[in-house]
Parts: structure tokens; C-alpha cells; sequence
């Protein structure tokens, strides 16, 4: 197999420089982002990342993130670059949340994710990014999921989904495709979009008007909205249930009641990223664990059960390591002719 790792950038000639490449680097749509996407390399290579984030050594290299906020628009822009050392991976995605996007028929998160070479600094390929926050987001929520839940391996769980949008669709997808799921209940605040998900799921989707009734029964629960205020709260949940809290509304907190933050074992995908955007509970004494300490061994989930939390912040080095899965893939169908 070719080893693409080898591949260079594609540098042009620069005013005082000596190189001479004539083409620029490939530039990927969101539709042919998501031919190269797939679960069986994303999640372990998630799982990796989370790994080598929790060992605090230089492997990852990602400052916190810069989060502009545009509140003339409803919306932010965000810049997350990410150097992965033991791959030679550097990247840096510009994400844009605009929430009234619905309302022009885009979709509310738009991105693009430059993939540089890690010895030269060159352009590699350049990518639109909303696939890959779409589904990188959703593997970092399984990749959780699996190391979090302590009855991962139960068939017949039930997954309550909170919102309709694009990281609901994407959470269902991923979820019946790595655990045994039996039924998935979902609520929306608006209920017609609640009804349109379940229709696009099938069978195994019904839609819930009520929040409390929604999550009740739920085994696994996925908040994934732009909600300013909680739409789980710590009285509704089973004892041991476990939580992806995905949102990012006011705040990447707003979607669950402080009753839950007090009360679960708080997981996140970063420290670093955790001590600045979580900083009103940091402040407030809540404990977060990396999700990563429980993959190296060094943290724990507690065994005698209670409510399990991961709240996803999303890591530029989540865009970082799924873009460089997307070109080795299309490197090897480029080089198998395809
Ligand atoms: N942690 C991470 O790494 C990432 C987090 N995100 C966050 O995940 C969330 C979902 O993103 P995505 O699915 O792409 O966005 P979508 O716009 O596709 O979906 C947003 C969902 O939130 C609902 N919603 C909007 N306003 C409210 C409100 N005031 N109260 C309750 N629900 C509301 C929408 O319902 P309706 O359409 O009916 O209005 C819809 O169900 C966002 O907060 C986003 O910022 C996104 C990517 C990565
Ligand atoms: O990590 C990301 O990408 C995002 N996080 C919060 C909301 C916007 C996208």
C-alpha cells in the first residue's frame, strides 16, 4: 500500500524560493469529504487522540480555541488549529455557527479545515468542514460513550435524542451503528422537527412533545441543541444513565440543570479546553475528568454507579486527525486510480 504519510505538499513557486510545484493543493466538497468519512477508522482513531490529550506531553498541541462571537448575527466564529505529533499532523479548521441559518436553508454549522505537511508547513488539502464536524463530533460522543457507560455492552438500550437538527441525525446514525439500540425517543421544541427525524430514522424513532417523558426511561441521551436553557434535568434521569451534552447555545452548559453537573461524574474531552469554557462550573467547584484518563487508566468511572456526563467542547484536534484519515483515504484511491 502506498504510504501516503510521504505525500508532499503542494508548494508553488514563492518569491525568493527555490521550489517549483506547478498544482495547487486539492480542494474536497462536503460530498466528497464524506466518500473518505467512515466509523471503523474515525472512532479508534478518536479514541487515540483522547488517549494522547490526557497525557499532557506535547502529543497534541492545541491552544484554546478562538471564539469570536458576532452577536449582531446570532452567531460565532471559531478558529482551532492542532499540531498531533505522533502522526505529523497540523490543521486548523474556521468554524461558523450562525443559528438563523435554517432560515436560508444552510446548515447552521459551516467550516473549512486546512491540512498542512508537519515538516514543511505547505498547504495539503484544503476541505470544506461541516462533514467533518458533523461526524467527527458524533465518533469524540461515541468514542465517549464506550469508555464512560458502564452497561455498553447491554443489548435493548434506549437513546434519548434532544433536538432534530444535524447533530441529532448524525448521533442516531453513529449510535445504532455502534450499540444495541431499541428504541430512540426524540424531542425537539419544536415538535414537528421532532416528528421529521423520527420519520427519516424509521421504526425505531418516536417522537415526544414532553422532555421528562422523552428521557425518563432513557439508558443513553444525546443533547444536541442551541438551547439557552436546560433541557435535561438531574430528577428525570435513571441512576446510572449516561449523558453527551453536545450543545453550544448561550454556553456549552446550558443544556443540562446545574442539578446534573453537581450530582454526575462530569467527563470531558480536554482540561485545557474545559478550564476555559466551562469556567462559571470550574469556578463553581465541579470536578471534570478527561475522558482520556479513563482510557489510559490513570481516572476511573466510579463502579457503583450514577449518572455519567461527557460534555463535548469539540477539539481542533478531533478536525485535525479526521482530516488526515479523509487524505490518506483519498490518496489511496487516487493512487488505486479511482
Ligand atoms: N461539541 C461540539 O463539538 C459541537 C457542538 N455543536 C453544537 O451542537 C448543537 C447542534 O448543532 P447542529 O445540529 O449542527 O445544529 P442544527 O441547527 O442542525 O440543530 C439545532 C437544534 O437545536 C434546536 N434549537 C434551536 N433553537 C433552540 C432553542 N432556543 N431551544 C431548544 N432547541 C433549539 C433546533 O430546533 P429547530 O430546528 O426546530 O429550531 C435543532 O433541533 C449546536 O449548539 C452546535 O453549536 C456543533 C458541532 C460541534
Ligand atoms: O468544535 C466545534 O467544531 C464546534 N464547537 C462548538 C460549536 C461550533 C463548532
Amino acid at each position: 500500500m502506498a504510504d501516503t504519510s510521504k505525500v508532499t505538499s503542494n508548494l508553488s513557486n514563492t518569491t525568493g524560493g527555490s521550489r517549483d510545484t506547478p498544482s495547487p493543493p486539492p480542494f474536497l466538497t462536503n460530498e466528497e469529504v464524506k466518500r473518505h468519512l467512515h466509523w471503523n477508522t474515525l472512532v479508534p482513531a478518536t479514541e487515540t487522540l483522547f488517549a494522547n490529550v490526557s497525557r499532557h506531553n506535547e502529543l497534541v498541541i492545541q491552544p484554546p480555541r478562538l471564539i469570536m462571537p458576532i452577536s449582531q448575527q446570532n452567531a460565532a466564529l471559531l478558529c482551532m488549529p492542532a499540531y498531533l505529533a505522533e502522526d505529523n499532523v497540523l490543521a486548523c479548521k474556521v468554524v461558523t455557527s450562525f443559528r438563523n441559518n435554517a432560515a436560508l436553508g444552510l446548515p447552521s454549522i459551516l467550516a473549512t479545515v486546512i491540512l498542512f505537511d508537519g515538516s514543511n508547513g505547505g498547504t495539503k488539502m484544503i476541505m470544506e468542514g461541516t462533514e467533518i464536524t458533523t461526524w467527527r463530533t458524533a465518533a469524540a460522543s461515541v468514542a465517549a460513550t464506550k469508555n464512560l457507560f458502564r452497561r455498553i455492552k447491554d443489548k435493548d438500550l434506549v437513546l434519548a435524542i434532544m433536538g432534530s437538527g444535524v447533530q441529532a441525525h448524525i448521533h442516531a446514525q453513529a449510535f445504532m451503528s455502534y450499540f444495541s439500540i431499541k428504541e430512540i425517543r426524540i424531542w425537539n421544541h419544536r415538535f414537528a422537527g421532532a416528528e421529521a427525524l423520527c420519520k427519516r430514522l424509521g421504526d425505531i424513532a418516536k417522537p415526544f412533545p414532553d422532555k421528562e417523558e422523552c428521557v425518563k426511561p432513557a439508558d443513553l441521551i444525546v443533547t444536541a441543541t442551541y438551547s439557552p436553557t436546560p433541557v435535561v434535568h438531574y430528577d428525570w434521569l435513571k441512576s446510572d444513565a449516561h449523558i453527551n451534552a453536545v450543545g453550544f447555545g448561550v454556553s456549552h452548559h446550558s443544556e443540562l440543570d446545574e442539578n446534573t453537573y453537581r450530582k454526575a461524574s462530569v467527563f470531558v474531552d480536554s482540561l485545557d479546553g474545559a478550564k476555559q469554557e466551562l469556567k462559571s462550573l470550574h469556578e463553581a467547584g465541579i470536578k471534570f475528568t478527561e475522558v482520556g484518563a479513563v482510557i489510559n487508566g490513570t481516572e476511573r468511572v466510579p463502579p457503583n454507579g450514577g449518572v455519567t456526563v461527557f460534555q463535548s467542547l469539540g477539539m481542533g484536534g478531533e478536525d485535525a486527525i479526521t482530516a488526515k484519515l479523509i487524505f490518506n483515504d483519498y490518496m489511496k484511491h487516487k493512487n488505486q486510480g479511482k
